[in-house]
């Protein structure tokens, strides 16, 4: 299977670009990794097919442990929740998901197969960072949202930057001109042009008003009931209590609890 190398720029090449041989050979793998079921992060023996396996992650940089024997479980058509506080390395097990930190030790799959096995913009398309600042590629708005999936028509356009919460007279705006919430969310808009499998949304609502945040929150679970996995980065409770089905909290590297959000001792002095 051929590799591409990692570190790239998170671009997405649209899906006719694909190699046929490569994607063969993926839907094959993929096939039998979805396969392998397993129980629930909350163990009640309900199987569950996950969009990442996660097993013994340790990432180190310098004399710091980033990540320190992560394991854990992201499920399809779920939101799971990554808590902890500033530093804990949640970021940084998002970039591990899309191979732009590459871990010390551990594996990490996705759909069953290691994602060092992956086209790596392949995996990138399917599973979409969306960066705390994220970097804008495009001059407006509009170019942006379509800079991976290509020509948009303006109304397509139009209902992204709506499900997003931004206004369709954001399209013509110079991306330089606009706010870190805006680009965020623009970003967000960019992403779903795509349809991914996977969004990774790491703070998303960070920088915006209540009604921008609900906008976002209202955004994820309709994803989700359409069988899109989010793995969220969150520091509100509140918000992982409405939107999450699961979380996972990161102390110093490490995932000190893990399970339903209203069961988590931790989610309260952390988030
Ligand atoms: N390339 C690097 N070199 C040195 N230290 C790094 C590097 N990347 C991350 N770190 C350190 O790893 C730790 C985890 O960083 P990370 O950005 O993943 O945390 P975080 O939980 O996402 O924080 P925040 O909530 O503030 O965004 C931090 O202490 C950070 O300084």
């Amino acid at each position: 299977m051929p590799r591409a190398a990692g570190g790239g720029a998170v671009l997405a090449m649209p899906a006719s670009r694909w190699g046929t041989t490569l994607r063969e050979s993926v839907r094959h793998r993929v096939s039998r990794g979805a396969r392998l079921m397993s129980r629930t992060q909350g163990g009640s023996g309900v199987a569950e097919e996950h969009a990442f396996a996660i097993d013994e992650v340790v990432l180190r940089r310098g004399d710091t442990t980033v990540l320190d024997r992560v394991s854990l479980r992201v499920p399809v058509g779920r939101c799971t929740a990554l808590v902890g506080r500033s530093g804990s390395g949640k970021s940084t097990l998002l970039r591990v998901l899309t191979r732009l930190a590459e871990p010390d030790s551990g594996a990490v799959y996705y759909r069953g197969v290691p994602v060092a096995e992956w086209d790596v913009l392949e995996l990138r398309r399917r599973v979409q960072l969306v960066a705390q600042n994220p970097v804008l590629l495009a001059g407006t708005a509009a170019e942006e949202v379509a800079v991976g999936a290509g020509a948009l028509g303006e109304e397509r356009i139009a209902e992204l930057l709506g499900r997003v919460g931004l206004d369709a007279g954001l399209a013509g705006r110079e991306t330089a001109a606009l706010s870190g919430g805006e680009a965020q969310r623009l970003a967000l808009a960019r992403s779903l042009a795509l349809e991914p499998d996977v969004l990774l949304l790491d703070e998303p609502t960070a920088a915006l008003d209540s009604e921008s945040a609900t906008a976002i929150e209202n955004a994820v679970r309709s994803l989700v009931r359409n069988n899109v996995t989010v793995l969220l980065v969150s520091h509100a409770t509140e918000q992982v209590r409405r939107i999450a089905d699961h979380a996972a909290v990161l102390v110093a590297g490490r995932v000190a609890d893990s399970g339903p959000p209203g069961e988590l001792t931790y989610l309260e002095e952390t988030a």
